[in-house]
């Protein structure tokens, strides 16, 4: 069977429905945990996939450089290497070269790189990124290579770019071998802040054709505002019939103002990264655990969570181990803010589908200023 898309229930632009994939449903609008390195961070699978996190995101930058995309295909690929058999999506390498790696190369054919791990030469070119992700690494959704046309870009910029990640969409669509019975191809829409670009760049996308469209080059730094303005004006350039996808996104509030403009799918380190540092979302705003008001707090942070991590530590005890700096503290702050992000996904997919989206809108904005 392969990759259906199916819309249960829409309240304006915000949708909840289903992502069918041969290795599970994705119930949307989703949040993908980040699992760069084969690893969610500090986290175990089981603690993983206590939260409900139906589907994981992992890193071909990272993968191909440390184990190794050859050595993970002899190892059985990243789900068995993981202990993960629920669905994965892989960034494709584009971004996390400009964002990690050294002494970089850009050319028509790919990007030349040198490992941010051991100064070793790499090559990623659209072909070598499919083939890391659907052949070595394994993974369910495949993305693009693309460029993340960095904010602050001129239109003139912005427009080079997009054509550039239009060819390059072009080849990867071709390598992936125009449809599989299980893996998905989607394409990374770009255009940056620029209307006429935005349009351009999924039109260019909608005629090579893919399972789901992504929007890139965003949460690169242009802020909330400027992050909705440009969903208000990309995302209904996209098919309505295909999962659309936010990179990188973001805070509680980035989900639920990108959710009302019809996205369907988020990943972001916020939870996992912010969780180690002592930061705990709550419905009422996120907390620093670390500050002295919690040191004789003797209750948890949500007693009615089904989160071990969110109702059974006292605030007093995690302050504690911050203090000590003792590793279990970065778990349960992890888990805590995964369960806490899968929360608020369950409740907006709940909300949309008894119309009452809106209303949960208004009072997390009211709350979360
Ligand atoms: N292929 C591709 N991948 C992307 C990944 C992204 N990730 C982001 N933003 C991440 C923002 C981000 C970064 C760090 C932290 C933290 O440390 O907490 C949080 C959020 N924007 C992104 C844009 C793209 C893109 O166009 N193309």
């Amino acid at each position: 069977m392969r990759f259906t898309f199916t819309c249960h229930a829409t309240d304006g632009h915000a949708r909840t429905g289903v992502l069918s994939t041969p290795r599970g449903d994705i119930r949307t609008p989703a949040f993908m945990p980040v699992g760069t390195a084969a690893t969610v961070k500090a986290m175990s699978i089981d603690q993983v996939k206590s939260t409900g996190a139906d589907i994981l995101l992992g890193n071909t930058y990272h993968l191909m450089l440390r184990p190794g995309g050859e050595r993970l295909a002899r190892l059985g690929g990243l789900h068995h290497f993981m202990g993960w058999d629920k669905p994965i999506l892989t960034d494709s390498g584009g971004f996390q070269v400009w964002s990690l790696a050294g002494l970089r190369k850009m050319t028509e054919a790919g990007v030349e790189f040198r490992s941010h791990i051991d100064g070793s030469r790499h090559m990623l070119t659209p072909e070598r990124s499919i083939e890391l992700q659907a052949d070595l690494i394994g993974s369910d959704i495949i993305m693009q290579l693309d460029e993340c046309t960095t904010f602050g870009s001129s239109h003139e910029e912005a427009l080079v770019s997009l054509e550039l990640s239009a060819r390059w969409g072009e080849r990867s669509k071709v390598a992936f071998g125009g449809t599989r019975a299980t893996q998905a191809l989607f394409g990374i829409v770009q255009g940056s802040v620029f209307p006429d670009l935005r349009k351009r760049s999924a039109d260019a996308l909608k005629s090579i054709g893919f399972d789901g469209y992504a929007i890139g080059g965003l949460a690169v730094g242009e802020g909330h505002q400027l992050m909705c303005q440009t969903l208000d004006v990309t995302v209904p350039e996209l098919p309505m019939d295909r999962p659309r996808y936010l990179m990188g996104v973001g805070k509680p509030i980035d989900l639920v103002e990108a959710v009302h403009r019809g996205v369907d799918m988020f990943d972001c380190v916020l939870p996992t990264r912010a969780g180690r540092h002592g930061q705990a979302w709550t419905w009422d705003g996120p907390i620093n655990i670390r500050n002295a008001r919690f040191a004789e707090d003797p209750d948890p942070i949500d007693p009615t969570s089904t989160c071990p991590a969110s109702s059974r530590p006292s605030k007093a005890y995690l302050h504690h181990l911050f203090k000590a700096e003792e590793i279990l503290g970065q778990t349960l702050l992890s888990w805590h803010n995964l369960g806490f992000y899968q929360d608020l996904m369950a409740a907006m997919r709940a909300a949309i589908a008894k119309g009452q989206f809106q209303d949960l809108r208004a009072r997390l904005r009211q709350r979360w200023g």
